[in-house]
């Protein structure tokens, strides 16, 4: 085609190829601080999406911007469709809404903090060419000193979820180790380090 030719072309009929990245570790690895750090530095590049999770935590606590949803309300909006994924842990309800589907096959790049628990579903609802897994690591003297130095779990619920960090093995096709054991601009640089790694058989991100 010339670049004044309309004609339809086959290939725009083709699947787009967006990237899901899940970020995954346990409670106080500092997801929330890499994907906050991490949104910052890449907040030019337009393909590059964080969506808010919606989450059965009050507004205003301490951590992420999610979207709070009440208790109650939950379960209906899973029922109606509205999370591509969503899970349970530390006594709430955790949604990743539906419209993340749309923006990987629009070509986007989503970057989103997860349960482990919901990996597999993820391969199989976007295809696991279409997902990476980072996965962030850093031993548990350091995950104990960070929630503690975090503040918003009392000490009942700290020792809980220290409990579940070697709960889930993070494994099958494109896992991505970042180590999150040093200050947090390496950890940062690291992870972005991640997010722009070409995926296995595919263009650069
Ligand atoms: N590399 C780092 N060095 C020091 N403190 C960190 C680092 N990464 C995260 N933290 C701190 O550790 C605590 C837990 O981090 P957070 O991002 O909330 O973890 P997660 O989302 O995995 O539970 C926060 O207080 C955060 O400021
Ligand atoms: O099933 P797991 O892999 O153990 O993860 C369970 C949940 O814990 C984290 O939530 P949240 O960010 O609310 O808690 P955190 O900040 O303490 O990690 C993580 O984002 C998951 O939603």
């Amino acid at each position: 085609m010339t670049e004044h030719d309309d004609r339809h072309h086959p290939l725009d009929d083709a699947p787009k190829r967006g990237l899901l990245i899940l970020v995954v570790g346990p409670s106080g690895v500092g997801k929330d601080s890499l994907l906050d750090g991490a949104r910052d530095r890449l907040s030019k590049e337009t393909h590059c999406c964080f969506p808010r999770r919606c989450i059965t935590r009050p507004a205003g606590t301490i951590g992420e911007n999610h979207i709070p949803v009440r208790p109650d309300d939950f379960p209906s909006m899973a029922k109606q469709g509205a999370f591509l994924l969503s899970w349970q842990a530390h006594d709430m309800c955790y949604g990743v809404p539906r419209h993340v589907q749309d923006d990987v096959t629009n070509g986007k790049t989503v970057i989103v903090n997860v349960s482990r628990s919901v990996i597999d579903d993820a391969r199989a609802l976007v295809g696991e060419d279409n997902v990476r897994v980072i996965s962030i690591c850093a031993n548990s003297d350091v995950l104990r000193q960070r929630l503690e130095a975090r503040g918003r779990e009392d000490r009942y619920e700290v020792e809980k979820r220290l409990a579940r960090a070697s709960a889930y093995q993070v494994n099958g096709p494109n896992v991505m180790q970042v180590h999150n054991d040093a200050d947090l601009q390496t950890g940062i640089s690291r992870f972005i380090e991640a997010i722009r790694a070409p995926q296995l058989n595919s263009e650069p991100v």
